[in-house]
Formats: C-alpha cells, sequence, structure tokens
C-alpha cells in the first residue's frame, strides 16, 4: 500500500495516515484511507458509547463511526415523545457512570438523552457522525479490518486491527407488506416517526402490532382524544409494569437467581393474571409459552403495560383481528370485518442491518443476530466484536461493552508497553 498524500512514504511512515489502497480484488479504492490505531466502533448508540468509555479509561484511541448526526439515534430521532424507560434506572444506566440521583424510577426519553450526552462528553467521545458504515471486511494479507463509509459525496476506509459492531437490534424499521396498502389514501407511518397523536384528534387509527410500541401509541392516541384500533394478529404476553409497587422486571430477575425460567415464568403469569384478570374476552390470548421463555427463545419481548390495558377494558382501543387488505379508505380484516379508517401507523417492529453491510461468518448469523447464545456472543474471529445484541435491551449492552472494552484494552496496552519498551531499548 502506498501513501497518497505529499510525502509519497509507504504505509508504515506516512505521518498523515492517508493512504490510497487496493482491497484483496485489486480494485483501486478512489476514497481516503484512514489507519486507525485502536478500534472501529459502529454505532453512537448507547453500545458504542459504552464500550468508548471503556476505552478511554484505559487510554485506548478509538474511532466511532455514525449514520446519523448525533449520538443515541433511536432515542433522538426514531422515538415518540412519551416514551419512558419501561425498566427501572438500575437496569438502564451504562458502565462506569450511574444516572443523577435525582433521575425518577422510570425516565423520560429526555432525560435518558441528556444522560447520554453527558456520559460522551465526561468520556471525551466524538463520533464521527453523518458517516454510514456501507462495508466491512478482514484483509487476510495485512491481518487487518477495512471498514468502508459514505460521508455525503466522500468514501472512506479506515483500516483496524479491531472491529466493533454495534448499530442495535433496531437498526432499521420492519414494514411488511400488505394488499392494497398503496391505494390506502390516508397517512400511513411506521411507529419510528409518530412523535404525537396530536395530529389524529378525532381520526380512526388502524395501529398495527400490539407490542410495546403497539400500545404506547395507541395509549398515546387516546390520550389525544384519536380512536386507535390494534391489530393483534396472534398473540401477546402483558405483565403489569409493576407487582404490589416493585417493578415486575426487577422481581423476575431476583427469582431468576433461585429459580428456573420456567417456574418464574408460571409465577409471572399467575400473579399476571390475578392483577389483570382474563384478557382473553378482550380479543388478547397469550402464548403456550411463558414470557420470559419467549423473549429468550425469539426475542419477544412481553408488553409491560403502562395504561393501554385498561383502555382496552374500556373500549377506548379497539382490538381487532390479522389484516386481509387494505381499500383506500377501509381495512379489511381476515374474519371478514371492514373498517373505515383515516389512518394506518405500522408497529411492526424493528430488525439488525449488520448482514447488509458486515462480510464475517464468525460471530452473526445471517439474521444479523450473535451465533451464539448469551453470554457467549460478543467475541469473532480476528478482532471483531459485537455489543448490543443479547435481547438484553440497555443491561445486556452494558454486559458487552465491559467485556469488550477489557479484552481490546488489555491487548492494546500489552503491544503499546511492549512496542515501548522496544524503542527505549533501541534508544539506550
Ligand atoms: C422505542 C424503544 C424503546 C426502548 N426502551 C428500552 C428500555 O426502556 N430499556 C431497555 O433496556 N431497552 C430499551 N429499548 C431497546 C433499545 O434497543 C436499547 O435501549 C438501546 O437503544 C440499544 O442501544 P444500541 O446502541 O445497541 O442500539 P441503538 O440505540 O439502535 O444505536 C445504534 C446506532 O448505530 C447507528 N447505525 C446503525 N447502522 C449504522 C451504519 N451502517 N453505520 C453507522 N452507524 C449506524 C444508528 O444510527 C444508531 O445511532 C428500546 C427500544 C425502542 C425501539
Ligand atoms: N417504553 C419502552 O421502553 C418501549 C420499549 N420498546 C422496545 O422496542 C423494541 C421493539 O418493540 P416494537 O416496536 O413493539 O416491536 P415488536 O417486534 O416487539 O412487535 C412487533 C409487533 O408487530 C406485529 N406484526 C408484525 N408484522 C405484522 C403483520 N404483518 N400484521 C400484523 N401484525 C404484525 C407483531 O405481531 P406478532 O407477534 O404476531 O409477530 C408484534 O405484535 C422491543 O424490544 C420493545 O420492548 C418499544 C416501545 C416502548
Ligand atoms: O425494552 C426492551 O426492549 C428490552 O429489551 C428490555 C428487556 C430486556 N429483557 C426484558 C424482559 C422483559 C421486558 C423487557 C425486557
Amino acid at each position: 500500500m502506498h501513501c497518497s498524500c505529499c510525502c509519497g512514504n509507504n504505509l508504515d511512515h506516512c505521518p498523515t495516515m492517508v493512504y490510497q489502497a487496493f482491497d484483496q480484488h485489486e480494485e483501486l479504492f478512489t476514497g481516503r484511507c484512514i489507519l486507525v490505531n485502536g478500534p472501529v466502533i459502529v454505532g453512537a448508540g448507547p453500545s458504542g458509547l459504552a464500550v468508548g468509555a471503556g476505552l478511554h479509561q484505559q487510554g485506548v484511541p478509538f474511532v466511532i463511526l455514525e449514520r446519523a448526526d448525533c449520538i443515541a439515534a433511536l432515542w433522538q430521532h426514531n422515538t415518540y415523545d412519551r416514551l419512558k424507560l419501561h425498566l427501572p434506572k438500575q437496569f438502564c444506566q451504562l458502565p462506569y457512570f450511574p444516572f443523577p440521583p435525582d433521575f425518577p424510577e422510570y425516565p423520560s426519553k429526555y432525560q435518558f438523552i441528556e444522560y447520554l450526552e453527558t456520559y460522551a462528553k465526561k468520556f471525551e467521545i466524538s463520533p464521527r457522525f453523518n458517516e454510514s458504515v456501507q462495508s466491512a471486511k478482514y484483509d487476510e494479507t495485512c491481518g487487518l479490518w477495512r471498514v468502508r463509509t459514505v460521508a455525503g459525496e466522500c468514501e472512506v476506509e479506515y483500516i483496524c486491527r479491531w472491529l466493533v459492531v454495534a448499530t442495535g437490534e433496531n437498526a432499521e424499521k420492519v414494514v411488511p407488506e400488505f394488499e392494497g396498502l398503496d391505494e390506502f389514501e390516508g397517512t400511513v407511518m411506521h411507529a419510528c416517526d409518530y412523535r404525537s397523536g396530536e395530529a389524529f384528534e378525532g381520526k380512526r387509527v388502524l395501529v398495527v402490532g400490539c407490542g410495546n410500541s403497539g400500545m404506547e401509541v395507541s395509549l398515546d392516541l387516546c390520550h389525544h382524544n384519536a380512536l386507535p384500533s390494534m391489530v393483534v394478529r396472534s398473540s401477546v404476553h402483558i405483565l403489569p409494569r409493576e407487582i404490589g409497587g416493585k417493578s415486575t422486571f426487577e422481581l423476575a430477575t431476583a427469582l431468576m437467581k433461585w429459580l428456573p425460567l420456567k417456574v418464574v415464568d408460571k409465577i409471572l403469569l399467575v400473579l399476571a393474571s390475578c392483577i389483570l384478570g382474563n384478557l382473553e374476552k378482550y380479543g388478547i390470548k397469550r402464548p403456550t409459552k411463558g414470557p420470559l421463555q419467549l423473549k429468550n427463545i425469539k426475542g419477544k419481548t412481553p408488553v409491560l403495560d403502562i395504561g393501554a390495558l385498561q383502555k382496552i377494558k374500556s373500549g377506548k382501543i379497539q382490538i381487532v383481528p390479522g389484516i386481509k387488505k387494505f381499500t383506500s379508505g377501509r381495512v379489511e380484516l381476515v374474519n371478514g370485518a371492514n373498517l373505515e379508517i383515516d389512518s394506518v401507523i405500522l408497529a411492526t417492529g424493528y430488525c439488525t442491518n449488520v448482514p447488509s453491510w458486515l462480510k464475517e461468518e464468525s460471530l452473526f448469523s445471517k439474521e444479523g443476530m450473535p451465533i451464539r447464545p448469551f453470554p457467549e456472543g460478543w467475541k469473532g474471529k480476528a478482532g471483531v466484536y459485537a455489543v448490543g445484541f443479547t435481547g438484553r435491551g440497555l443491561s445486556g449492552a452494558s454486559f458487552d461493552a465491559v467485556r469488550v472494552a477489557q479484552d481490546v484494552g488489555k491487548i492494546w496496552n500489552q503491544e503499546t508497553n511492549h512496542y515501548a519498551s522496544f524503542l527505549r531499548s533501541k534508544m539506550q
């Protein structure tokens, strides 16, 4: 590899670290090349920031590449105004720096974003914004990762020893195909573009999906005097957010220390049915597998109810079965019923985007999730790592981040000390 900057040196001697390089297939890469002394982290969400903090503490330099124009883009650009964390704060804070003591038990999204901004400042993390990673592959000939980004008109290639994938389980919206939806005349949006029900006052809104997003969007629509109908095409576990004034999640976590998961599920379901009653009469069936088991096997998060259920019981949120097709101002359901609707909100979930850019087979499956189950899924071959793909929200991301930062930091510091003593011995 030859340097393309003014010095004309080869790669080892270029002071500016800007090169022109050939990839493995000898095709000329015309953009800038940047050699990174340390890992490249893809994504400046909570996971990427937590890894950055761990590296900073050990004095390891790194680069964070972020496609958006800010940190925590999911939280800043793709969530509704009323969103609050639905797990208690001690399960959502990142490593090395707790939430401020005056934060409520369930911080709002604005408080969470404020915390993340402070976190980034505290650990001197300055991501490169508006740089979307297009591909990353390991170059066996030099034993380094080549990470290509597009930043506006420019293409850049980062060359590094370690690659940390922190692009999240919710990187892309899932938009299923529905017959006739293209001809539907009203507003159609994904839940990630929904901010508040203000614009929907008095409107009949079909909310497709009954995960935490579908439930909370429907509830928010009620708060704005809209008329939501929520599609429940299969089954869903709804749990109270709290049981006896204690977080259900915290209770489950405590019970799991002593009891098998299936037993904890049984306890949760007995308690939930005592508190919430039988939901079948409202059109809500429970899956045959328990809530924690289902989360573990399929990654399906149980709904932690913050008030939608009461609106379902009072008929303010109407439950409807699966969709057959849309026509201009209507939806036809699988039970043959026809509803007149003004708008559609697709609360149909998210997926990862890892398969679209990462060329690697030791760590991620074709679906873009770690091949090995938690807690083993964070480390692959040749210096690639995954953070935030555990299906365990922010606490899972923190768990991964600590391990990754320790692993990289250990090798980086060993090699740096080794190199420093080598230089010292040469100078003596
Ligand atoms: C509405 C909602 C509410 C949630 N509430 C909770 C909660 O209360 N508690 C909890 O524990 N979990 C919650 N979660 C789960 C949530 O995924 C995590 O809290 C958290 O955001 C995960 O952090 P992350 O950094 O792994 O991913 P993200 O926050 O998604 O960050 C990934 C970053 O990578 C960037 N990126 C993606 N692709 C590329 C690319 N190719 N190139 C460059 N950058 C890229 C994205 O722009 C993004 O900034 C919620 C999720 C949603 C959708
Ligand atoms: N306050 C908070 O902290 C919040 C947290 N979150 C988190 O964000 C993550 C994503 O949640 P969410 O956005 O709800 O996504 P989910 O993947 O949890 O839910 C998607 C929903 O869409 C339904 N669906 C998908 N395709 C279709 C279709 N073709 N027809 C009808 N229904 C369909 C699914 O039904 P089926 O099950 O039948 O496939 C499911 O009910 C979760 O981890 C969640 O916990 C979300 C909102 C708030
Ligand atoms: O909020 C989310 O999406 C999470 O992934 C947090 C979470 C991790 N494990 C759970 C089990 C039950 C409910 C929420 C979560």
